[in-house]
């Protein structure tokens, strides 16, 4: 089991608003007012440090945090892939952190897509001053849609690893798609963030579930797709003060893919514990 340094410990997560409360803009303040801001200027890892140091010292970000951060980057040095996508940006942590990686590893195309603008606008500038815009590409919108219209346009024809961090209920629903798509097939690698804190069990049911079990249940498939009743109130409401009523669509996904999948446990940048779940598709049953 690891452990958790406490010295490098987020602020706590504030019970009501922890965020989309100015916090995303007073971070770049923070950030571009740094007396050394023309030494961070190209260095991913000093922007990094300095995004985590206004989480130590000013207030709570939900970024995945360094611990979690190096399971996902040890994989991309594993997995190498040429194309990897981020559900869920928020002020760019992952994005900077993993796209960092995807680039020293070789890779080409590090997409985040984030439905909100204030903070799509706060990744890209950081991304930009992390020397990272040749590599990262943010999409503002909501995941299924940004999926779709780059699966129509033609810039997204394979997901070889998918960072799964943003609406808990839609891990689901947009790996359905994913699916449906043929963007994640054989040889696609999954990490999901927070299955334990808050947790997600329809996404590591649906991971964890044989190609039998998978048909049974798309027979079950009825075309309501609200979240799921296993999420608590306030992970299913999470957005509901900007975003309003979550619209999630009913999907079969692809239920002849068979998944690896395994629980890495580690922590909340916070120091509490949570785990990302590794899934690799290994196969496809005809
Ligand atoms: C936990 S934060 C992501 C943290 C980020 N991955 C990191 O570690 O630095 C979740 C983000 O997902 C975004 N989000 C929530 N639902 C979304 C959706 N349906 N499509 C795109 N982004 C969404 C939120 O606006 C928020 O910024």
């Amino acid at each position: 089991m690891p452990e958790f340094n406490q010295q490098n410990a987020y602020a706590s997560q504030e019970e009501d608003v922890f965020f989309d409360d100015g916090r995303e803009i007073e971070l770049l303040h923070f950030v571009y007012s740094r007396p050394d801001i023309n030494e961070i200027r190209g260095n991913p890892e000093k922007v990094l440090a300095a995004i985590d140091e206004y989480g130590r010292t000013k207030k709570y970000l939900m970024n995945v945090g360094e611990d979690k951060g190096r399971i996902v980057t040890d994989l991309i040095a594993k997995v190498k892939p040429e194309t990897m996508v981020e559900l869920g940006g928020y002020v760019g942590y992952s994005c900077l952190l993993f796209g960092h990686a995807v680039k020293k590893s070789g890779g080409k195309r590090y997409y985040s897509l984030e439905r909100n603008p204030e903070f799509g606008a706060v990744i890209a500038s950081l991304a930009a001053l992390a020397g990272l815009s040749d590599v990262v590409k943010v999409e503002i919108g909501s995941s299924d849609a940004s999926i779709q219209r780059l699966y129509d346009s033609g810039a997204l024809k394979h997901i070889d690893l998918m960072f799964l961090d943003h609406y808990k209920p839609a891990y689901t629903t947009d790996l359905k798609l994913c699916e449906e798509l043929k963007l994640i097939s054989k040889g696609s690698v999954l990490a999901a963030d927070n299955v334990i804190k808050p947790g997600n069990p329809p996404y590591l049911e649906y991971v964890r579930s044989s190609v039998e079990e998978k048909r049974k249940r798309v027979q079950e498939v009825n075309g309501h797709a609200g979240p799921d009743e296993r999420f608590q109130q306030k992970t299913a409401g999470q957005y509901a003060k900007r975003e309003g009523e979550e619209k999630l669509s009913a999907r079969k996904g692809n239920p002849n893919l068979v998944y690896k999948s395994e629980l890495c446990h580690s922590f909340e940048p916070t120091g509490e514990p949570d785990a990302v779940e590794i899934s690799r598709c290994v196969d496809e049953e005809s």
